[in-house]
């Protein structure tokens, strides 16, 4: 709430319906800056102390104008997040405060122009020179130019860098080594004249469908020299003599245990994008209650909320504001576990849970800002209404901080590694337990909804629609595990995963949907 006052009482902090891109991104500074060093908010120190504040912190911005929402993400979770969460003491040490008071505003440069869901693919490269003691740091070829980087046009002056981490002569052969990806902290622009730093070169991503406070640039690095000290180095480090050094036994953990860290960013946009669907379905039902259009031959003109087709639209959206509200404050709580405890199964819990939420969410909500703009008729179509700014600013939310597809395959793929678990006897984790009795009980038992009553007491039961739920997971993963095990003998793993890719998208939506309902009813029990 002190937020939301803090903006109402600074008309010159507020955004208007027009503005140029330049200005957009000026107003969008100087709000965040306002944030931090007038209303005195720190959100670095609340994102270490108290997730759950900084998402709501997060979220208020957001009510402001979702650009300074994203724009805090882009500072706090993935600059100043990669920092602290990638790094060790030595760059807490250096970094925190002034990333925290704004005075190191950076960047998160993960996406290449060529790749972005695919991360291990990433093309930059970081080769160690052990006569110098630093990192080279360079961008190989058009496709490996960092794209879509978040404060890097305008404002950031660092950018932790993701790239191939090179060790010249480590190889088996004497070969330089490549030992995959690692972040590094990488200075772009002079701290005191803000000119761009030798060997960098800036570009501007232009006039974006929505989200134009934010200032999005493309990195390109021309062999740019950093200190040996600047490697992120909690995962892996390299000695004086160009030694490697990992608590990880290999690539793939060190790449799972980096990407792990990361996943502030989707609990952040799952949790956000909840903030933008109740806005959306406020505005609506609250319009549909005072319109009034049509009614009974010689009486009084009725609300549109009184039609049915008009409680079709709205309904549904408002209970799920509810489940989603539920199920991503779940989510909070589950990563601010993990960041306490670093507890290994919990984060490979949030990883799949904040994957399937936030692709399930981000998708719903986004078809959702539509359909209530329509349910306002014309007057919707007005910019000062928000329905254009909701749904351009949020329509990216299905992209970034990783492709919803994309998502909801790590999602299926973590629900086969279970079911496989299962069967040799593995246990399973927290949040897919329900699984160990369906897989043991529903699959053997007839379809929960032919074998049982139709009736409405029955149908309307919460513990019954679970059920249902659960049986209809659990038949979807048993056959799509069937399916992959026959198509892999001819297609192999690969072409047998993109085979049965739309069953394994519904599986993976159907699993989220038992989570969300879940918690829903025993949220609404309490
Ligand atoms: C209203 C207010 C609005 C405010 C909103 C603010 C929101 C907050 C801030 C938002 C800022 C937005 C700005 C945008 C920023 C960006 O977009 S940053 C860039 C984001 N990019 C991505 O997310 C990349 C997506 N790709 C990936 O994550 C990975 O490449 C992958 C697809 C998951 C990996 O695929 P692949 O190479 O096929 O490897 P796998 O075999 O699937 O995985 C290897 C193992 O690693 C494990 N793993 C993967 N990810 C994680 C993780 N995050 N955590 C934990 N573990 C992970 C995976 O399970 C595998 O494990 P094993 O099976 O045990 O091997
Ligand atoms: C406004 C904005 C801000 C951003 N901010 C940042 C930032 O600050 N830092 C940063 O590093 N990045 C940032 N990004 C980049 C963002 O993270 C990427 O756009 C995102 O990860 C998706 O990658 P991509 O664009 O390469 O899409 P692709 O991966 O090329 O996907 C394109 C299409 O192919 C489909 N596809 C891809 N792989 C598969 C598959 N295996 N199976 C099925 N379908 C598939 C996807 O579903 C999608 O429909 C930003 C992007 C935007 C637009």
């Amino acid at each position: 709430m002190r937020l939301f006052d803090f903006f109402r009482a600074r008309p010159d902090l507020q955004t208007p319906v027009e503005l140029t891109t330049a200005a957009h991104r000026e107003l969008c500074y100087r709000q965040l800056r306002a944030l931090v060093r007038e209303a005195g908010v720190r959100p670095l120190t609340l994102m270490a102390n108290d997730p759950a504040e900084y998402f709501a912190v997060m979220e208020a911005a957001g009510g402001a104008d979702i650009s300074l929402g994203v724009k805090l993400g882009v500072q706090y979770s993935l600059w100043g997040g990669s920092v602290i969460n990638l790094g060790t003491k030595k760059h807490r040490d250096k970094y925190f405060d002034a990333i925290d008071n704004l005075d190191y505003p950076g960047c998160f440069a993960m996406t290449e122009l060529h790749h972005g869901s695919n991360v291990q693919a990433l093309q930059t490269t970081a080769t160690f020179d052990p006569v110098t003691d630093e990192f080279i740091i360079n961008t190989p070829n058009d496709g490996a130019i960092k794209w879509w980087i978040g404060n890097a046009a305008v404002h950031g002056k660092f950018a932790t860098v993701f790239a191939r981490l090179i060790l010249p002569l480590q190889g088996k052969g004497g070969e330089p080594a490549d030992m995959g990806i690692h972040a590094f902290i990488v200075p772009i622009r002079d701290l005191e004249t803000h000119a761009v730093l030798p060997g960098i070169e800036i570009n501007d991503c232009g006039h974006k469908i929505g989200l134009n406070g934010v200032d999005n640039g493309a990195l390109r690095f021309c062999s740019v020299r950093i200190p040996r000290d600047n490697l992120l180095n909690r995962f892996g480090d390299v000695s004086r003599d160009g030694k490697y050094t990992s608590s990880l036994p290999t690539i793939n953990k060190r790449f799972a245990a980096t990407l792990g860290e990361l996943v502030g960013g989707r609990v952040g946009i799952a949790y956000c994008s909840v903030g933008v669907l109740k806005v959306a379905v406020t505005i609506a039902v609250r319009y549909a209650l005072l319109r009034h259009q049509f009614g009974p031959p010689k009486q009084p003109e009725i609300s549109v909320l009184d039609y049915q087709s008009h409680q079709n639209k709205l309904m549904p959206m408002l209970a799920s504001s509810y489940a989603f509200h539920f199920a991503t404050v779940m989510l909070v709580d589950k990563y601010s576990e993990m960041k306490k405890t670093n507890d290994e199964d919990l984060i490979a819990d949030v990883h799949v849970l904040s994957s399937g939420l936030k692709a399930y969410i981000t998708s719903y909500t986004a078809k959702s800002i539509s359909i209530c703009r329509e349910a306002c008729g014309g007057h919707g179509y007005a910019a000062v209404n928000r329905f254009g700014a909701l749904r351009n600013d949020h329509d990216i939310f299905q992209t970034f901080e990783g492709d919803n597809t994309v998502l909801l395959q790590q999602v299926a793929g973590d629900l086969l590694k279970q079911y496989q678990e299962k069967f040799k006897g593995g246990t399973l984790s927290v949040t897919w337990n329900y699984l160990r009795d369906s897989m043991g009980t529903y699959l053997s038992q007839p379809n929960p909804v032919t074998a049982r009553w139709e009736g409405e007491d029955h149908l309307r039961d919460p513990n019954f629609q679970l059920d249902a739920f659960r049986y209809r997971t659990s038949r979807l993963l048993h056959s799509v595990a069937a399916r992959l095990q026959k198509h892999s003998k001819t297609l192999g793993g690969f072409g047998a995963w993109n085979r049965c890719l739309n069953h394994l998208l519904t599986l993976a939506e159907s699993h989220i949907e038992s989570v969300i309902l879940a918690k829903f009813i025993e949220s609404v029990k309490r």
